[in-house]
């Protein structure tokens, strides 16, 4: 989705404010919101020393939005019902502790948290409605449930399992949030934990493969969005199920999809899952 008009938003509007606007996803959101006319933009909120700070929001669309690029969370979030946060951990956190007082709803799409982290999320979900998914995309939490279902089918079949993933070299966590979710979904579909069966890395005199290891592999480089793919290598045959990202709009999409499902929501800690339906 790439938005290119302003829509006027209805009175009636969901008051959306967003973290981390002059990033990568920040600047998708704001194109998207824009475009929404069930939503409004009413706070734009970037890290301290920020060079967007004290600039409109809408200024690299040249549409001026009114709203003026902040590190001040409270000034932020003074008129939102949703706020929609793709910053670093820290930043969110900072950003979801006054959300949380305020009872403000948070889309969390930062990924790179600690388990102490997650943890402190979900504390802060028991004052305000909480979305937190390491990817937003409808396509995404659809191949985790194929991931699911693959995952129970092949269990004793002697399938090794490896999930590689690619992302654009300024991505600084590692494996990427939504390959961690996939070992996540692949260990718990098998009834075991991803942390029993990882492994992070191999180099030099590794041995043979542990059976029953899930391995990661991860590649950075240029422009590359985001791709996903998990592979199933068994005697004979390999399954290969991958999910490609080629635009981020998907991501913003599924954001405002959270946005508008938080607006239904006073507290609690939901999932794209939730979000999109696909609990069953
Ligand atoms: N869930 C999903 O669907 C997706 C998740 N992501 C995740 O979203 C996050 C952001 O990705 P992306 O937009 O590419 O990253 P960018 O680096 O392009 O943008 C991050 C923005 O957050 C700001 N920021 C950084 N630290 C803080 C802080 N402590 N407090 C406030 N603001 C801060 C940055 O400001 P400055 O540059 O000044 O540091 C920047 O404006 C990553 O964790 C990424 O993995 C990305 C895409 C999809
Ligand atoms: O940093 C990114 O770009 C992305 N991060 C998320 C992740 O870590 O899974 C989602 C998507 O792959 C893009």
């Amino acid at each position: 989705m790439t938005a290119t008009a302003t829509a006027t938003s209805a009175p009636s509007a969901i008051r959306v404010a967003i973290a981390g606007a002059s990033g990568r996803m920040g600047h998708m959101l704001i194109d998207a919101v824009l475009a929404s006319p069930d939503l409004r933009l009413t706070g734009a909120l970037d890290a301290a020393g920020n060079p967007s700070l004290g600039t409109d929001a809408g200024a690299f669309l040249g549409k001026p939005t009114g709203v003026v690029v902040t590190a001040d969370v409270g000034q932020a979030l003074a008129n939102a019902d949703v706020l929609i946060d793709f910053t670093r951990p820290e930043g969110t956190l900072a950003h979801l502790a006054v959300a949380a007082e305020k009872g403000v709803g948070v889309v969390i799409g930062t990924t790179g948290f600690s388990d102490a982290q997650k943890a402190q999320i979900a504390q802060a979900a028991e004052k305000t409605a909480v979305v937190f998914s390491p990817n937003m995309s409808v396509g995404v939490n659809v191949t985790f449930k194929l991931l699911e279902m693959a995952a129970k089918a092949l269990q004793d079949g002697g399938y090794d399992i490896e999930i590689i993933e690619a992302h654009h070299k300024h991505k600084v966590d590692a494996p990427s949030g939504t390959a961690l979710k996939m070992g996540e979904v692949i260990a718990a579909a098998q009834g075991t934990k991803l942390a029993d069966r990882a492994v992070y890395e191999r180099y030099g005199d590794t041995g043979a493969r542990v059976d029953g290891s899930i391995g990661f592999a991860t590649v950075r480089g240029g422009d590359i969005v985001g791709d996903h793919t998990v592979l199933f290598a068994g005697d004979g045959e390999r399954i290969e199920i991958a999910h490609k990202s080629s635009s981020r709009a998907g991501y913003a999409k599924g954001s405002l999809r959270a946005a508008r499902y938080l607006a239904q929501h006073k507290r609690g800690l939901h999932s794209m899952y939730d979000v999109l339906g696909l609990n069953s």
